[in-house]
């Protein structure tokens, strides 16, 4: 059965999405490991509900180590395919983009390629910058990660109109529901 590795800054709703659809047996997949950089992540939470091992790797509290080293390993031990980005902040390095070529998948909430991504874009930052730019649309990309914040290949893209009275937790609230129908479609893909 295909492994998926977690990688989460926050809540991990992508995460989430992908727990419920293999619940459901819409994935035929199983999530082995949960990583957070975040001690305060709800993501957590989320872990030891669904019972999966979850770890904190930051740089509080591994001081002096090498955390791309650290993740990767961790990742490999529990015998990942693949390894999702459910909203995770940090920039992947070049050891875990060795050890899982084109298997590290990212979900972004906006259209790439475009001004709204890479750095300083993730987040409520993405949508905030949408709007004040009267942007007429917005979406989630799914792709997988390279070297580069948010230029990697692209798996799927989908796309909504904004409405007249968008506001930022308005896109918030629709893009995360769009990323859960593109999460689910990406990962039906993959694992095709
Ligand atoms: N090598 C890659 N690493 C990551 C990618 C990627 O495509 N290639 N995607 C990001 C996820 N992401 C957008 O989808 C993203 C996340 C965070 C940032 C960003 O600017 N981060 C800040 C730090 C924020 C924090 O510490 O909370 C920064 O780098 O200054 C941009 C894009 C995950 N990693
Ligand atoms: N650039 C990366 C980025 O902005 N990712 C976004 O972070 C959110 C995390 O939400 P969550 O904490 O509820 O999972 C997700 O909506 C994801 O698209």
């Amino acid at each position: 059965m295909t492994k998926i590795g977690i990688l989460a800054s926050y809540n991990g709703s992508g995460f989430e999405t992908i727990q419920k659809a293999i619940e459901d047996k819409i994935l035929n997949a199983e999530v082995v490991v949960i990583i957070t950089n975040n001690t305060n992540a709800g993501v957590i939470e989320k872990a030891k509900f669904y019972n999966i091992p979850y770890f904190i790797i930051n740089n509080k509290i591994c001081p002096e180590q090498d955390l791309d080293d650290k993740i990767t390993k961790l990742l490999l031990e529990f015998g990942c395919d693949y390894v999702f980005l459910s909203g995770f902040m940090k920039k992947i390095e070049s050891k875990l983009l060795k050890a899982f070529p084109n298997k590290i998948i990212n979900t972004h909430p906006a259209i790439l390629p475009s001004i709204y991504g890479g750095k300083g874009m993730y987040g409520r930052f993405v949508h905030e910058a949408v709007i004040k730019n009267g942007e007429k649309k917005s979406g989630v990309t799914i792709h997988f990660v390279n070297e580069v914040y948010d230029e990697g290949e692209k798996i799927l893209v989908k796309e909504l109109l904004l409405a007249e009275n968008e506001t930022v937790d308005s896109l918030e609230n629709r893009i995360k529901e769009l990323e859960k129908e593109a999460i689910v479609e990406a990962f039906k893909k993959l694992l095709a």
